[in-house]
Protein backbone atom coordinates (compact mmCIF):
# COMPACT_ATOMS: atom_id res chain seq x y z
CA UNK A 1 0.00 0.00 0.00
CA UNK A 2 0.65 3.57 -0.76
CA UNK A 3 1.54 6.14 1.86
CA UNK A 4 -1.40 8.06 0.22
CA UNK A 5 -4.63 6.97 0.11
CA UNK A 6 -8.07 8.46 -0.19
CA UNK A 7 -10.15 8.34 2.89
CA UNK A 8 -13.85 9.70 1.16
CA UNK A 9 -16.10 7.72 3.68
CA UNK A 10 -17.02 11.80 5.01
CA UNK A 11 -16.16 14.23 2.12
CA UNK A 12 -17.77 13.77 -1.60
CA UNK A 13 -16.40 17.17 -2.51
CA UNK A 14 -14.55 19.08 -0.22
CA UNK A 15 -14.17 21.94 -2.49
CA UNK A 16 -17.52 22.55 -2.34
CA UNK A 17 -16.67 24.23 0.83
CA UNK A 18 -13.98 26.34 0.07
CA UNK A 19 -14.09 30.12 -0.76
CA UNK A 20 -13.72 30.00 -4.65
CA UNK A 21 -16.38 27.42 -4.88
CA UNK A 22 -19.64 29.31 -6.66
CA UNK A 23 -23.07 27.91 -5.79
CA UNK A 24 -25.53 27.66 -8.46
CA UNK A 25 -28.53 28.84 -6.19
CA UNK A 26 -28.21 31.61 -3.78
CA UNK A 27 -29.96 30.63 -0.46
CA UNK A 28 -31.17 33.15 2.07
CA UNK A 29 -31.21 36.38 0.11
CA UNK A 30 -34.13 36.42 -1.90
CA UNK A 31 -34.86 40.38 -0.70
CA UNK A 32 -31.10 41.51 -1.35
CA UNK A 33 -31.70 39.64 -4.74
CA UNK A 34 -35.03 41.32 -5.79
CA UNK A 35 -33.38 44.76 -5.32
CA UNK A 36 -30.16 43.75 -7.16
CA UNK A 37 -32.23 42.78 -10.13
CA UNK A 38 -34.13 45.44 -10.15
CA UNK A 39 -30.83 47.78 -10.15
CA UNK A 40 -29.62 45.52 -13.26
CA UNK A 41 -33.36 45.76 -15.29
CA UNK A 42 -31.75 48.58 -17.30
CA UNK A 43 -29.39 46.20 -18.76
CA UNK A 44 -32.16 43.93 -20.48
CA UNK A 45 -34.03 46.53 -21.66
CA UNK A 46 -30.96 47.89 -24.05
CA UNK A 47 -30.46 51.23 -21.81
CA UNK A 48 -27.29 51.97 -20.26
CA UNK A 49 -26.86 50.33 -16.59
CA UNK A 50 -27.18 52.02 -13.62
CA UNK A 51 -24.26 52.28 -11.25
CA UNK A 52 -24.39 50.39 -7.76
CA UNK A 53 -22.85 50.81 -5.03
CA UNK A 54 -23.37 47.12 -2.53
CA UNK A 55 -22.00 47.10 0.90
CA UNK A 56 -21.77 44.66 3.97
CA UNK A 57 -19.81 42.76 6.06
CA UNK A 58 -17.31 40.32 4.84
CA UNK A 59 -18.92 37.07 4.15
CA UNK A 60 -22.72 37.87 3.27
CA UNK A 61 -22.33 37.10 -0.07
CA UNK A 62 -21.69 40.21 -1.80
CA UNK A 63 -19.41 38.51 -4.55
CA UNK A 64 -21.18 35.04 -4.65
CA UNK A 65 -25.17 36.83 -5.48
CA UNK A 66 -23.05 39.61 -8.09
CA UNK A 67 -21.69 36.79 -9.70
CA UNK A 68 -24.82 34.89 -9.54
CA UNK A 69 -26.57 37.68 -11.23
CA UNK A 70 -24.27 38.49 -13.80
CA UNK A 71 -24.24 35.22 -15.14
CA UNK A 72 -27.90 34.82 -15.28
CA UNK A 73 -27.75 38.45 -16.74
CA UNK A 74 -25.63 37.18 -19.21
CA UNK A 75 -27.70 34.36 -19.91
CA UNK A 76 -30.83 36.01 -20.48
CA UNK A 77 -29.57 38.94 -22.41
CA UNK A 78 -28.44 36.75 -25.07
CA UNK A 79 -31.90 35.70 -25.69
CA UNK A 80 -32.84 38.72 -26.06
CA UNK A 81 -29.97 39.41 -28.56
CA UNK A 82 -28.05 41.86 -25.89
CA UNK A 83 -24.54 42.16 -25.96
CA UNK A 84 -23.58 41.99 -22.68
CA UNK A 85 -19.62 41.51 -21.08
CA UNK A 86 -18.67 41.78 -17.26
CA UNK A 87 -15.27 42.46 -16.03
CA UNK A 88 -14.56 41.69 -12.72
CA UNK A 89 -11.97 43.55 -10.68
CA UNK A 90 -10.18 42.98 -7.29
CA UNK A 91 -8.60 46.70 -6.48
CA UNK A 92 -7.16 45.14 -2.97
CA UNK A 93 -3.65 46.29 -4.58
CA UNK A 94 -5.08 49.46 -6.27
CA UNK A 95 -5.15 52.41 -5.03
CA UNK A 96 -4.97 55.39 -7.29
CA UNK A 97 -7.36 55.54 -10.93
CA UNK A 98 -3.89 55.73 -13.24
CA UNK A 99 -3.52 51.89 -11.88
CA UNK A 100 -6.81 50.66 -11.98
CA UNK A 101 -7.14 51.73 -15.72
CA UNK A 102 -4.01 50.40 -16.28
CA UNK A 103 -5.31 46.76 -14.76
CA UNK A 104 -8.63 46.89 -16.63
CA UNK A 105 -6.92 47.73 -20.08
CA UNK A 106 -4.47 44.35 -19.09
CA UNK A 107 -7.54 42.38 -18.24
CA UNK A 108 -8.91 43.38 -21.95
CA UNK A 109 -5.74 43.16 -23.88
CA UNK A 110 -3.76 40.00 -24.76
CA UNK A 111 -0.91 38.76 -23.16
CA UNK A 112 1.56 40.05 -25.62
CA UNK A 113 0.22 43.33 -25.44
CA UNK A 114 0.24 44.53 -21.91
CA UNK A 115 1.17 47.82 -20.20
CA UNK A 116 3.71 48.42 -17.93
CA UNK A 117 2.53 49.22 -14.54
CA UNK A 118 3.82 53.14 -14.37
CA UNK A 119 5.16 55.17 -17.06
CA UNK A 120 2.62 56.16 -19.12
CA UNK A 121 0.45 59.72 -19.68
CA UNK A 122 -2.71 59.94 -18.16
CA UNK A 123 -4.42 60.92 -20.63
CA UNK A 124 -3.08 58.35 -23.01
CA UNK A 125 -4.18 55.53 -20.31
CA UNK A 126 -7.91 56.82 -20.36
CA UNK A 127 -7.82 56.89 -24.51
CA UNK A 128 -6.40 53.22 -24.34
CA UNK A 129 -9.33 52.38 -21.45
CA UNK A 130 -11.90 54.14 -24.01
CA UNK A 131 -10.78 52.24 -27.15
CA UNK A 132 -10.67 48.91 -25.25
CA UNK A 133 -14.34 49.42 -24.20
CA UNK A 134 -15.51 50.91 -27.56
CA UNK A 135 -13.42 47.85 -29.22
CA UNK A 136 -15.60 45.53 -27.37
CA UNK A 137 -18.80 47.02 -27.90
CA UNK A 138 -22.17 46.50 -26.52
CA UNK A 139 -23.20 46.75 -22.97
CA UNK A 140 -20.56 46.42 -20.04
CA UNK A 141 -20.75 45.88 -16.55
CA UNK A 142 -17.16 46.43 -14.75
CA UNK A 143 -17.32 45.13 -10.90
CA UNK A 144 -15.02 46.65 -8.83
CA UNK A 145 -14.56 44.62 -5.55
CA UNK A 146 -13.30 46.06 -2.37
CA UNK A 147 -13.17 49.63 -4.17
CA UNK A 148 -12.52 51.22 -1.14
CA UNK A 149 -8.74 50.81 -1.76
CA UNK A 150 -9.15 53.22 -4.44
CA UNK A 151 -8.18 56.20 -2.75
CA UNK A 152 -7.82 58.75 -5.71
CA UNK A 153 -11.34 57.58 -7.22
CA UNK A 154 -11.35 59.78 -10.46
CA UNK A 155 -12.43 56.87 -12.48
CA UNK A 156 -15.46 55.81 -10.84
CA UNK A 157 -17.07 59.09 -12.45
CA UNK A 158 -15.19 59.05 -15.48
CA UNK A 159 -16.54 55.80 -16.73
CA UNK A 160 -19.57 56.27 -15.76
CA UNK A 161 -19.95 59.65 -17.70
CA UNK A 162 -17.48 58.48 -20.46
CA UNK A 163 -20.52 58.48 -22.73
CA UNK A 164 -21.92 61.50 -22.42
CA UNK A 165 -18.73 63.25 -22.26
CA UNK A 166 -18.31 61.81 -25.74
CA UNK A 167 -15.20 59.72 -24.95
CA UNK A 168 -17.14 56.12 -25.63
CA UNK A 169 -19.61 55.61 -28.85
CA UNK A 170 -19.73 51.67 -29.52
CA UNK A 171 -20.42 50.83 -25.53
CA UNK A 172 -22.84 51.60 -22.57
CA UNK A 173 -20.93 51.52 -19.33
CA UNK A 174 -22.10 50.74 -16.04
CA UNK A 175 -20.29 50.17 -12.65
CA UNK A 176 -20.87 47.93 -9.96
CA UNK A 177 -18.77 49.09 -6.70
CA UNK A 178 -18.71 46.29 -3.31
CA UNK A 179 -17.16 47.56 0.18
CA UNK A 180 -17.37 46.36 3.65
CA UNK A 181 -16.04 49.46 4.51
CA UNK A 182 -19.29 51.15 6.10
CA UNK A 183 -17.85 54.72 5.86
CA UNK A 184 -16.36 54.14 2.34
CA UNK A 185 -19.63 55.96 1.06
CA UNK A 186 -18.87 58.55 3.26
CA UNK A 187 -15.33 59.70 2.05
CA UNK A 188 -16.58 59.81 -1.30
CA UNK A 189 -16.17 63.29 -2.96
CA UNK A 190 -19.83 63.89 -4.26
CA UNK A 191 -19.05 63.64 -7.97
CA UNK A 192 -18.17 59.94 -7.24
CA UNK A 193 -21.17 59.44 -4.61
CA UNK A 194 -23.57 60.32 -7.13
CA UNK A 195 -22.56 58.60 -9.77
CA UNK A 196 -21.26 55.36 -8.03
CA UNK A 197 -24.03 55.65 -5.98
CA UNK A 198 -26.92 56.07 -8.16
CA UNK A 199 -28.48 52.57 -6.49
CA UNK A 200 -27.59 51.49 -3.27
CA UNK A 201 -27.70 47.88 -1.53
CA UNK A 202 -27.41 47.13 1.50
CA UNK A 203 -26.62 43.39 2.46
CA UNK A 204 -26.86 42.45 6.35
CA UNK A 205 -25.57 39.78 8.09
CA UNK A 206 -27.18 36.65 8.23
CA UNK A 207 -29.19 35.05 10.83
CA UNK A 208 -29.17 31.38 12.24
CA UNK A 209 -31.72 30.60 10.17
CA UNK A 210 -30.06 32.05 6.89
CA UNK A 211 -26.87 30.26 7.47
CA UNK A 212 -28.67 26.82 8.02
CA UNK A 213 -30.45 26.84 4.44
CA UNK A 214 -26.20 28.10 3.12
CA UNK A 215 -24.54 25.79 5.18
CA UNK A 216 -27.19 22.93 4.26
CA UNK A 217 -27.21 23.23 0.67
CA UNK A 218 -23.46 22.86 0.66
CA UNK A 219 -23.31 20.23 2.84
CA UNK A 220 -25.41 18.36 0.24
CA UNK A 221 -22.78 18.75 -2.12
CA UNK A 222 -20.12 18.75 -0.34
CA UNK A 223 -20.85 15.15 1.85
CA UNK A 224 -22.11 11.48 1.23
CA UNK A 225 -25.33 10.98 2.84
CA UNK A 226 -26.36 10.96 6.24
CA UNK A 227 -22.88 12.08 7.08
CA UNK A 228 -23.77 15.35 8.64
CA UNK A 229 -26.44 15.42 11.37
CA UNK A 230 -29.34 18.29 11.75
CA UNK A 231 -27.70 19.19 14.97
CA UNK A 232 -24.00 19.94 13.67
CA UNK A 233 -25.44 22.16 10.62
CA UNK A 234 -27.37 23.87 13.70
CA UNK A 235 -24.10 24.64 15.81
CA UNK A 236 -22.34 25.47 13.08
CA UNK A 237 -25.18 28.32 11.94
CA UNK A 238 -25.81 29.13 15.65
CA UNK A 239 -22.05 29.87 16.00
CA UNK A 240 -21.96 31.48 13.03
CA UNK A 241 -24.77 33.88 13.81
CA UNK A 242 -23.68 34.80 16.88
CA UNK A 243 -20.11 35.66 15.69
CA UNK A 244 -20.69 38.01 12.54
CA UNK A 245 -22.91 36.72 10.47
CA UNK A 246 -20.64 35.86 8.28
CA UNK A 247 -21.21 32.68 5.72
CA UNK A 248 -16.98 31.95 4.82
CA UNK A 249 -17.27 31.59 8.72
CA UNK A 250 -19.59 28.82 9.19
CA UNK A 251 -18.19 27.15 5.63
CA UNK A 252 -14.61 27.25 6.93
CA UNK A 253 -16.08 25.66 10.50
CA UNK A 254 -18.16 22.78 8.96
CA UNK A 255 -15.33 21.66 6.80
CA UNK A 256 -12.77 22.10 9.76
CA UNK A 257 -15.38 19.69 11.78
CA UNK A 258 -15.51 17.42 8.10
CA UNK A 259 -11.77 17.47 8.94
CA UNK A 260 -11.63 16.71 12.65
CA UNK A 261 -14.22 13.59 11.73
CA UNK A 262 -11.78 12.11 8.93
CA UNK A 263 -8.79 12.44 11.32
CA UNK A 264 -10.68 10.35 13.78
CA UNK A 265 -12.10 8.04 11.45
CA UNK A 266 -15.68 8.90 12.43
CA UNK A 267 -18.56 7.50 10.69
CA UNK A 268 -20.20 10.80 10.91
CA UNK A 269 -19.90 14.51 11.69
CA UNK A 270 -20.95 15.06 16.06
CA UNK A 271 -21.43 17.93 17.38
CA UNK A 272 -18.04 17.68 19.25
CA UNK A 273 -16.43 17.83 16.18
CA UNK A 274 -17.95 21.22 15.78
CA UNK A 275 -16.33 22.13 19.15
CA UNK A 276 -13.09 21.34 18.42
CA UNK A 277 -13.01 22.53 15.10
CA UNK A 278 -14.18 25.97 16.68
CA UNK A 279 -11.46 25.82 18.80
CA UNK A 280 -8.50 24.62 16.69
CA UNK A 281 -10.34 27.82 13.80
CA UNK A 282 -10.03 30.20 16.74
CA UNK A 283 -6.61 28.78 17.63
CA UNK A 284 -5.03 29.87 14.34
CA UNK A 285 -7.02 32.91 14.04
CA UNK A 286 -5.31 34.33 17.34
CA UNK A 287 -2.09 32.75 16.20
CA UNK A 288 -1.86 34.15 13.15
CA UNK A 289 -2.57 37.69 14.41
CA UNK A 290 -0.75 37.53 17.52
CA UNK A 291 2.19 36.79 14.89
CA UNK A 292 1.64 39.76 13.23
CA UNK A 293 1.97 42.15 15.94
CA UNK A 294 5.14 44.19 16.75
CA UNK A 295 6.80 43.69 20.02
CA UNK A 296 4.87 46.28 21.79
CA UNK A 297 1.81 44.84 20.41
CA UNK A 298 2.62 41.80 22.55
CA UNK A 299 3.35 43.62 25.62
CA UNK A 300 0.10 45.62 25.54
CA UNK A 301 -1.73 42.55 24.80
CA UNK A 302 -0.35 40.77 27.66
CA UNK A 303 -1.07 44.00 30.14
CA UNK A 304 -4.64 43.83 28.82
CA UNK A 305 -4.80 40.06 29.45
CA UNK A 306 -3.27 40.57 32.93
CA UNK A 307 -6.28 42.91 33.53
CA UNK A 308 -8.93 40.64 32.31
CA UNK A 309 -7.64 37.71 34.44
CA UNK A 310 -7.89 40.03 37.32
CA UNK A 311 -11.42 40.52 36.33
CA UNK A 312 -11.12 44.45 35.77
CA UNK A 313 -12.00 44.64 32.51
CA UNK A 314 -13.16 46.66 31.10
CA UNK A 315 -10.64 49.02 31.48
CA UNK A 316 -9.61 52.49 30.16
CA UNK A 317 -6.44 53.22 28.40
CA UNK A 318 -4.72 54.82 31.10
CA UNK A 319 -5.16 51.93 33.53
CA UNK A 320 -3.52 49.77 30.80
CA UNK A 321 -0.75 52.50 30.22
CA UNK A 322 0.39 51.84 33.88
CA UNK A 323 0.80 48.00 33.37
CA UNK A 324 1.88 48.00 30.27
CA UNK A 325 5.04 50.44 31.81
CA UNK A 326 5.50 47.79 34.42
CA UNK A 327 5.46 45.04 32.01
CA UNK A 328 8.07 46.56 29.51
CA UNK A 329 10.16 47.18 32.66
CA UNK A 330 10.25 43.93 32.79
CA UNK A 331 11.20 43.27 29.63
CA UNK A 332 13.93 45.48 29.73
CA UNK A 333 12.13 48.16 26.76
CA UNK A 334 11.25 51.43 26.47
CA UNK A 335 7.70 52.04 27.18
CA UNK A 336 5.84 54.08 24.70
CA UNK A 337 3.85 57.18 25.34
CA UNK A 338 0.34 56.85 25.91
CA UNK A 339 -0.59 58.13 22.27
CA UNK A 340 1.45 55.00 20.75
CA UNK A 341 0.30 52.58 23.12
CA UNK A 342 -2.98 53.26 22.15
CA UNK A 343 -2.76 52.96 18.37
CA UNK A 344 -1.59 49.44 19.22
CA UNK A 345 -4.64 48.95 21.65
CA UNK A 346 -6.66 50.08 18.72
CA UNK A 347 -5.06 47.75 16.63
CA UNK A 348 -6.08 45.03 18.77
CA UNK A 349 -9.57 46.23 18.69
CA UNK A 350 -9.19 46.14 15.15
CA UNK A 351 -8.45 42.64 14.62
CA UNK A 352 -11.29 41.62 17.10
CA UNK A 353 -8.97 40.16 19.69
CA UNK A 354 -9.96 42.83 21.96
CA UNK A 355 -13.00 45.34 22.27
CA UNK A 356 -13.12 49.05 21.80
CA UNK A 357 -16.46 50.68 23.68
CA UNK A 358 -17.47 54.59 23.70
CA UNK A 359 -18.42 55.82 27.14
CA UNK A 360 -19.83 59.01 28.34
CA UNK A 361 -18.22 60.92 31.19
CA UNK A 362 -22.07 62.94 31.96
CA UNK A 363 -22.95 65.86 30.09
CA UNK A 364 -19.81 67.86 30.69
CA UNK A 365 -17.17 64.88 30.84
CA UNK A 366 -16.82 64.32 27.15
CA UNK A 367 -16.18 60.82 25.99
CA UNK A 368 -13.26 58.05 26.40
CA UNK A 369 -13.05 54.66 25.59
CA UNK A 370 -12.76 51.13 27.62
CA UNK A 371 -11.03 48.01 26.21
CA UNK A 372 -12.11 44.16 27.27
CA UNK A 373 -10.72 41.07 25.72
CA UNK A 374 -12.92 39.74 23.07
CA UNK A 375 -10.80 36.69 22.56
CA UNK A 376 -9.75 32.87 25.23
CA UNK A 377 -7.39 34.23 27.01
CA UNK A 378 -6.18 30.55 27.25
CA UNK A 379 -5.61 30.79 23.70
CA UNK A 380 -3.75 33.72 23.77
CA UNK A 381 -1.26 32.83 26.09
CA UNK A 382 -0.37 30.68 24.40
CA UNK A 383 0.34 32.43 21.26
CA UNK A 384 2.26 34.77 23.10
CA UNK A 385 4.46 32.41 25.26
CA UNK A 386 7.54 33.74 24.32
CA UNK A 387 6.51 37.34 25.97
CA UNK A 388 5.25 34.98 28.82
CA UNK A 389 8.71 33.68 29.27
CA UNK A 390 10.36 37.45 29.16
CA UNK A 391 7.76 39.18 31.85
CA UNK A 392 6.66 36.34 33.97
CA UNK A 393 3.18 35.38 35.20
CA UNK A 394 1.16 37.23 38.15
CA UNK A 395 -0.65 35.26 40.11
CA UNK A 396 -3.97 35.13 38.07
CA UNK A 397 -2.06 34.51 34.90
CA UNK A 398 -0.76 31.59 36.69
CA UNK A 399 -3.99 29.99 38.05
CA UNK A 400 -4.92 30.49 34.30
CA UNK A 401 -2.05 28.62 32.81
CA UNK A 402 -2.20 25.65 35.24
CA UNK A 403 -5.99 25.14 34.41
CA UNK A 404 -5.01 24.67 30.80
CA UNK A 405 -2.33 22.21 31.30
N1 LIG B 1 -26.71 33.34 0.10
C1 LIG B 1 -25.73 32.46 -0.12
N2 LIG B 1 -26.01 31.26 -0.64
C2 LIG B 1 -25.03 30.36 -0.83
N3 LIG B 1 -23.73 30.57 -0.53
C3 LIG B 1 -23.40 31.77 0.00
C4 LIG B 1 -24.38 32.76 0.22
N4 LIG B 1 -23.79 33.85 0.78
C5 LIG B 1 -22.49 33.56 0.89
N5 LIG B 1 -22.23 32.31 0.43
C6 LIG B 1 -20.93 31.67 0.42
O1 LIG B 1 -20.18 32.19 1.52
C7 LIG B 1 -18.84 32.52 1.16
C8 LIG B 1 -18.59 34.00 1.37
O2 LIG B 1 -19.46 34.77 0.54
P1 LIG B 1 -18.95 36.00 -0.37
O3 LIG B 1 -17.55 35.76 -0.84
O4 LIG B 1 -19.98 36.24 -1.40
O5 LIG B 1 -18.97 37.13 0.72
P2 LIG B 1 -18.64 38.68 0.54
O6 LIG B 1 -19.78 39.40 1.14
O7 LIG B 1 -18.28 38.97 -0.87
O8 LIG B 1 -17.39 38.81 1.49
P3 LIG B 1 -16.07 39.73 1.36
O9 LIG B 1 -16.49 41.13 1.61
O10 LIG B 1 -15.20 39.20 2.46
O11 LIG B 1 -15.51 39.48 -0.01
C9 LIG B 1 -18.69 32.07 -0.28
O12 LIG B 1 -18.16 30.75 -0.29
C10 LIG B 1 -20.11 32.05 -0.81
O13 LIG B 1 -20.25 31.10 -1.83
Amino acid sequence: MGLFEPDTDIFRNRDALREDYQPEEIVGRDEELQQYIAALQPVINGDQPSNIFLYGKAGVGKTACTRYLLDQLKSDAAEYDIDVTTIRTNCEDLSTSYQVAIQLINELRAPTDQLKPTGYPRRQVNEWLWEELDSIGGTIVIVFDEVDHIEDDSILYQIPRARANGNLSECKVGIIGISNDFKYRERLSSKVQSSLCEKELQFPAYDANELRDILRQRAEIAFYDGVVPQEVIAKCAAFGAKDAGDARQSLDLLMEAGDIAVEENAAKLTEAHVDAARTALERSRIADGVAGLTQHGHLVLYALVMIHEEGDTPVRARTIQERYEVVCDRAATDALVPRRMRDHLNELAMLGIASRVERNKGEVGGRYYEYALDTNPELLLEALDETVDIVGVTHEVQRRLGRSH
